[in-house]
């Protein structure tokens, strides 16, 4: 069995960023990941920008000055001023060449067609100046930046309507069980409803990963195999949740095996989620889940989400982590390295009761998973520990 940290690094190093790059709206581009700079096509701002109401002027070393004019914002005029005269001036107005400040009108007391003014002029007070933000010809945004909602408004503010990024992948989840039966219909003994399909579907579309399917599949050798087979071929990552582990009902390893998927790795010393597989069929990335809930949805994070981060060409693969001071003491049972549904709360982490694998109601609660490794059991309150951030919306 490996260690955490061996399977993360097997599964970023059998990941690749999607060769597949679209060109689409700026508008649908939100959440997508840059394939290629983005160069401003302008200066930013375009002109010598008024940053207030108020008088633009040419300094003379008087209080006195004469206003010859008015300017407001989308206005295309450029009087000439001499020494010692204004024009009134607006917000986000061009600010005449002859001008060389702009006083706000608080700072003024107007007199007929004169204001004096009430405070030290400087050079180019209150003008923002032509490309203060950005130059034309400059790298407005980096590939590899993921798409937010600022960066949507920054890029618009230079003209830009469309971008290269980079196409998440499709991914289907395929779930396996017997005893599975879809909400909505009434269980019969021995039954449990699905939920790992419409967890794992919600956890992927809050991540912005719309192409996504469910599949489902029952503990039959034949039909495991024809459905992976088919499935496979027509996506670009499969995540597969139960049928994994040492049971007599437990197909999915053999069927991924006959249908040739190479085995990167089958369980890792953690818990929850020990009977975890990762596997390649070509450049398509196999994920066989625990069917536990919970022990699926923190190997998710763990292992598929690096994974799906790599392919759209994220910079940043991995959830942030960061150490915290534990807010009670935490004894671990078993051997294995551990994942715990967690709490940050001000400056401390807290471990959230109902950490078992089938139950996952305290995911809904945690904002974090706590890491301890293997060979740390017993923590005390104030202990530092490895808080991994889950994604929050
Ligand atoms: N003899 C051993 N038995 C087990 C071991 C072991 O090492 N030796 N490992 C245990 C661990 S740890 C886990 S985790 C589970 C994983 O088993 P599978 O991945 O094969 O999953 P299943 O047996 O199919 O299901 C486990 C559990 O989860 C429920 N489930 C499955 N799919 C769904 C779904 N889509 N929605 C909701 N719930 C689901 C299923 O009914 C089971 O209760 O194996 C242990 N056994
Ligand atoms: O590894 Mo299992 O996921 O502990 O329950």
């Amino acid at each position: 069995m490996i260690d955490v940290k061996t399977a993360q690094d097997l599964v970023l190093k059998h990941s690749s960023v999607s060769s597949k790059i679209l060109e689409v709206d700026l508008k649908d581009s939100l959440d997508f990941v840059l394939a290629e700079d983005v160069v401003s096509k302008i200066d930013m701002p375009p002109f010598r920008q008024s940053a207030m109401d108020g008088y633009a002027l040419q300094i003379s070393g008087a209080i006195n000055y004469n206003v010859i004019g008015e300017i407001k914002a989308g206005d295309n005029n450029n009087p000439m001023l001499n020494i010692g005269e204004a024009v009134r001036i607006f917000t986000g107005a061009p600010v005449p060449d002859t001008a060389n400040a702009v006083i706000m009108q608080e700072k003024v007391q107007v007199q007929g067609s004169k204001i004096i003014t009430q405070m030290p002029l400087a050079m180019e007070m209150n003008i923002r100046p032509i490309g203060e933000q950005i130059k034309v010809g400059d790298i407005a945004l980096t590939k590899g930046t993921a798409i937010k909602g600022a960066h949507i408004g920054f890029l618009a503010g230079l003209g830009v309507t469309k971008v290269a990024i980079y196409d998440k992948p499709s991914i289907a989840i395929v779930v396996t069980g017997n005893e599975l039966k879809a909400p909505g219909n009434v269980l019969s003994f021995g039954e449990i409803y699905e939920s790992n399909g419409a967890m794992l579907t919600a956890v992927l579309n809050e991540l912005g990963y719309k192409k996504t399917s469910v599949i489902a599949v029952k503990d039959d050798y034949d039909s495991t195999k024809k459905t992976l087979k088919e499935t496979i071929g027509n996506h670009d990552v499969v995540i597969i949740s139960g049928g994994i582990s040492v049971g007599d009902y437990d197909f999915v390893g053999k069927a991924l095996n006959d249908i040739e998927v190479e085995e990167v790795f089958y369980k890792v010393k953690q818990k929850p989620g020990k009977p975890l597989f990762f596997g390649k069929k070509d450049t398509v990335s196999i994920f066989g889940l625990p069917g536990n809930p919970a022990a699926a949805l923190s190997c998710f994070y763990i292992y598929v989400y690096p994974l799906l981060k790599k392919s759209e060409g994220a910079l940043n693969t991995q959830l942030l982590s960061i150490s915290l001071p534990l807010l009670t003491d935490y004894t671990a049972k078993g051997d294995r390295a551990q994942f715990l549904k967690a709490r940050m709360h001000g400056a401390g982490v807290e471990i959230l009761d109902g950490q078992s694998s089938a139950m996952v109601r305290a995911f809904g609660d945690a904002n974090a998973l706590v890491f301890l490794p293997e060979d740390c059991m017993q923590i005390r309150k104030g202990q530092k520990v490895k808080t991994i951030l889950l994604p929050s919306k």
